[in-house]
């Protein structure tokens, strides 16, 4: 649990909680040490020794004084180490999220960092507050204790340190049925909260097809099986819990047995007999308080370790120093074979070369790997084999604030940020000035949708965008680009068909675009790629043809039939054929 909250803490604030910890640990010593000097007092209580006893009440006063300062500083540092650990984890994380590949961004994942991170308050804030103090005195207190029976009486120090391995067992046996049954839960948890984000989401779809919660069998069956899991780990945990605490009164049993048995042999007179006996509950004291907060701490310790997992998830390698960008605009992919799984490529020996300043299209079948040319270029993933270059340089040699500079993105899937609509703009040059603003949202067409909006600039478009239509976000998302003024601009046309004027505007933007940067087009339609400088054909992962639009049409292969089959107006569909062959087929034709 230490190591984990050191992680999280980072290297340059890891002394906060070690400091925390050493001054729990010195308290723990000095409540032992005041339960310890209890004998002595007991002692010379019965036999009458009035020097002795002002010496030792004296000594036990200052201990006593003292561990009351100590645990004061004590509890300063806890909650100032709470809050240093609360702050530095979500900056950890965000920083370190960045820095991941974004093939580690699946549903599953998202869902669960989703529960750590919101979970990781509450559990950061209980570990200070209840857990770590009580872990760090179970060890420090109980041994001061047994370090002084054992210098009242060899015998009852070595019975209670024959205890200390019994008792570690007992705990680890406990331990480990609690942190089974905790991963159980965690995962059925999970489970069930997917399974209601997902209906939650998409209730749209269900509701068309007219389900409820009780006609929904996926959120059903995860409610069902949380609820089995649930109880079954429980049994589990009662055992656990069962096990260690009687380990404690088993431990607490032997030592009053062996001090009945001194003090019966005349080797401890009685009155110091009972004072021991204090001494051997305050041995056990701290131990029966971790037994039975043993269920919170593995939980705690199960959750910590689930969010440091994220932060020790391999980052993508950086280089210190970008290679500087030596060919500016232009764009490369020479030889790349890659897989989002290795084992099965989408590209394969894959090269192409858009020169600074062109317009190259995309265009291909459904699933041939265009949007994963772009992935690529952007760097979402590395590739297995091969190179892709950006302005000259290897993307793996360049700093990822180096490589989207001079990269703009538009995608068919536009997310915007629950914000104000010109945030969502300024995204891409947060320090545009106000006309440059105006520009890029006139020739996207965002100045009329600003113009209608009741608070016009200032209007949030809530998450995702959802107060704009699809067209719209579609506009904010070209405006942020023509704000950015990259050198290159990688653009996924939106396969859904656009209204007459959202394609006006789109078209617009694009001559824009094309004027000042290099730009990479994945067209889904043809009327858009006859003027591009440079068409490829991408077949199954594979570079079929390339050529310009008349070239193309002359040499009467893949691009041809698909242009004839188009502009006959009778509808057509891409098939795979023969390596590089597509087929321009009739709707409903065989
Ligand atoms: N994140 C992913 N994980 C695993 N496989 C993926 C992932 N993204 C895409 N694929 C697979 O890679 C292949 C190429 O997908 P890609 O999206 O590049 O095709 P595309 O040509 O852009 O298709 P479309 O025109 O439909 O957008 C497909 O088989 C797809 O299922």
């Amino acid at each position: 649990m230490i190591t984990d909250l050191r992680l999280l803490l980072g290297p340059s604030r890891a002394h906060i909680l070690t400091a925390y910890v050493a001054w729990t640990a010195v308290y723990g010593v000095l409540s032992g040490v005041a339960a310890a000097l209890l004998v002595p007092v007991v002692e010379d209580l019965a036999s009458g020794e009035r020097d002795g006893i002002g010496t030792h009440l004296l000594t036990l006063a200052v201990v006593t004084l003292a561990a009351a300062v100590v645990r004061y500083a004590q509890t300063m540092r806890g909650s100032a180490a709470a809050l240093e650990t609360l702050s530095s984890m979500h900056q950890r994380l965000g920083d370190h999220l960045v820095s991941l590949p974004l093939g580690w961004f699946d549903s599953d994942r998202t869902g669960r960092l989703t529960r750590v991170a919101t979970d990781g308050t509450m559990m950061i804030t209980g570990i200070f507050a209840h857990l770590l103090a009580p872990l760090v005195i179970a060890v420090t207190a109980p041994v001061t204790v047994t370090i002084a029976l054992f210098w009242y009486d060899w015998r009852l120090g070595l019975a209670t340190a024959l205890c200390v391995p019994v008792l570690a067992l007992a705990f680890r046996f406990a331990g480990r049925s609690l942190a089974r049954g905790e991963a159980h839960n965690h995962a059925a948890d999970v489970e069930a909260g997917s399974r209601v984000i997902e209906f939650g989401r998409h209730q749209r779809v269900l509701r068309a097809f007219g389900r409820s919660v009780h006609g929904y069998r996926p959120l059903e069956g995860a409610i069902e099986g949380q609820r089995r899991t649930r109880r079954r780990t429980l049994g589990q945990a009662v055992v656990g819990l069962s096990m260690s605490g009687l380990a404690v009164q088993l431990a607490v049993t032997v030592l009053v047995l062996v001090l009945v048995r001194l003090t019966l042999d005349g080797a401890i007179a009685p009155a110091a007999a009972v004072a021991l006996l204090a001494l051997a509950f305050r041995f056990a004291g701290p131990l029966a308080d971790v037994s039975e907060y043993a269920g919170a701490i593995r939980i705690a310790a199960a959750d910590l370790r689930r969010l440091t997992d994220v932060l020790r998830e391999q980052a993508m390698p950086e280089p210190e120093v970008s290679a500087p960008p030596h060919r500016p605009g232009r764009l490369e992919l020479d030889h790349v074979t890659f897989g989002y799984r290795p084992e099965t490529p989408v590209l394969r020996d894959f090269s192409l070369t858009v020169p600074p300043g062109s317009v190259t299209a995309l265009v291909g079948p459904s699933g041939s790997g265009k949007t994963t040319v772009i992935r690529l270029v952007s760097r979402f993933w590395d590739v297995q084999h091969g190179a892709v270059r950006v302005g000259g340089a290897d993307v793996r040699d360049l700093r990822t604030e180096d490589l989207i500079r001079q990269l703009a993105l538009v995608f068919q899937d536009v997310y915007l940020f629950d914000d104000t609509l010109e945030a969502n703009i300024r995204l891409g040059q947060p320090e545009a000035t106000g006309t440059e603003l105006a520009e890029a949202a006139r020739l996207a067409g965002v100045d009329e949708i600003v113009a209608r909006l009741p608070h016009g600039w200032l209007t949030q478009v809530g998450e995702g965008g959802v107060a704009l239509s699809g067209g719209e976000r579609q506009r904010v998302s070209i405006a942020r680009a023509l704000l950015k003024r990259a050198p290159i601009v990688l653009l996924d046309e939106a396969t859904a068909a656009l209204d007459p004027e959202n394609e006006r505007y789109l078209r617009r933007s694009f001559r824009r675009l094309a004027r000042h940067s290099t730009v990479l087009l994945i067209a889904h339609r043809l009327d858009n790629v006859v003027d591009a400088d440079q068409i490829v054909v991408v077949h199954d992962g594979r570079v079929a043809e390339t050529g310009t639009h008349h070239s193309l049409l002359a040499a009467g292969g893949a691009y041809a039939r698909l242009w004839h089959a188009r502009t006959t107006g009778q509808g057509w569909r891409l098939t795979g054929g023969p390596a590089g062959g597509f087929t321009g087929r009739r709707a409903g034709g065989r």
